[in-house]
C-alpha cells in the first residue's frame, strides 16, 4: 500500500506573532508538490494554533505539540484533546522526546495519551527515539520496541497514527542520523509492527525520521524505502522547510 509522505514542522516552544506570520507568508508563498504527493503539518505553539490555522494555505495542516491524557477538567495548564477537536485542529504530536526527558513521560503515559487522543477523533504524530547512551550500549531497537509496544497496545485502529523516529542524539545537535542509520531503525519498525500488530498496518503505517533534518540532508534520507517523511525542528523555521517539503518527490522517481 503507498504511503503519502508526510513532512511535519514542529516549532516547540519558538516564536512571536511577527515571526509567525512570517513563516506562515513564507509557505503560503512556496510551490509545493500537491496534497496527493505530500502531506504537510505544521506544529506551532498552543498559543499560535488557531492564528497559524486561520492563516495557513489550506493544503497544509496544523498540530497541537501535546495534549491532556484523558478528558479536560481540573487540569491546571492543559489542554484537553477535545478542546483540539473543538478548534478543528487535526493533530497532536504525542511522546516527543523533550517531553518524554523533561516532563518524564513515560512510555505507559505516552500510551494513554495517544489512545485518548484518537478516541477523540485527532490524528496522532507518535514519537519514540532511543538515547546516545542506548544506541552505544546496543539497546536502540530494545528501546524504540518497548516505546512502540507501549502504543500499540492500547491502538486499534492505525489509520490515524504516525510514528515518528527521533534518536534523542540526533535532535537540535546537527548531528543527522546517516540515511542507513536511520533506514535501519525504519525497517525494524517496520518489521516489528508486522511481527507486533499486523502485516497490512505496517505496509500502510507511515514512519517518518526527525532530527537534524535540512534542506541539504532530506533528500538522500527520503530516498531510504522505509523513511516515509520526516518531522523537522529547527529547519521547520526557515525557508528551507519548503526544500524538505519537495523532498517528497524523490519517491516518485
Ligand atoms: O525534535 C525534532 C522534531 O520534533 C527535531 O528537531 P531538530 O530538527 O531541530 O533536530
Amino acid at each position: 500500500m503507498a504511503r503519502k509522505f508526510f513532512v511535519g514542522g514542529n516549532w516547540k516552544c519558538n516564536g512571536t506573532t511577527e515571526e509567525v506570520k512570517k513563516i506562515v507568508t513564507t509557505l503560503n508563498e512556496a510551490e509545493v508538490p500537491s496534497e496527493d504527493v505530500v502531506e504537510v503539518v505544521v506544529s506551532p505553539p498552543f498559543v499560535f494554533l488557531t492564528f497559524v490555522k486561520s492563516l495557513l494555505r489550506s493544503d497544509f495542516h496544523v498540530a497541537a505539540q501535546n495534549c491532556w491524557v484523558r478528558k479536560g477538567g481540573a487540569f491546571t495548564g492543559e489542554i484537553s484533546a477535545e478542546m483540539l477537536v473543538n478548534l478543528s485542529i487535526p493533530w497532536v504530536i504525542i511522546g516527543h522526546s523533550e517531553r518524554r526527558a523533561l516532563l518524564n513521560e513515560s512510555n505507559e503515559f505516552v500510551g494513554d495519551k495517544v489512545a485518548y487522543a484518537l478516541s477523540q477523533g485527532l490524528k496522532v504524530i507518535a514519537c519514540i527515539g532511543e538515547t546516545l547512551e542506548e544506541r552505544e550500549s546496543g539497546s536502540t531497537m530494545a528501546v524504540v520496541a518497548a516505546q512502540t509496544k507501549a502504543i500499540a497496545g492500547k491502538v486499534t485502529n492505525w489509520d490515524n497514527v504516525v510514528l515518528a523516529y527521533e534518536p534523542v542524539w540526533a535532535i537540535g545537535t546537527g548531528k543527522v542520523a546517516t540515511p542507513a542509520q536511520a533506514q535501519e531503525v525504519h525497517c525494524e519498525l517496520r518489521k516489528w509492527l508486522h511481527e507486533n500488530v499486523g502485516g497490512d498496518i505496517a505496509a500502510s503505517t507511515r514512519i517518518i525520521y526527525g532530527g537534524s533534518v535540512n534542506g541539504a540532508n532530506c533528500k538522500e534520507l527520503a530516498a531510504q524505502p522505509d523513511v516515509d517523511g520526516f518531522l523537522v525542528g529547527g529547519a521547520s523555521l526557515k525557508p528551507e522547510f519548503v526544500d524538505i517539503i519537495k523532498a517528497a518527490t524523490v519517491k516518485k522517481n
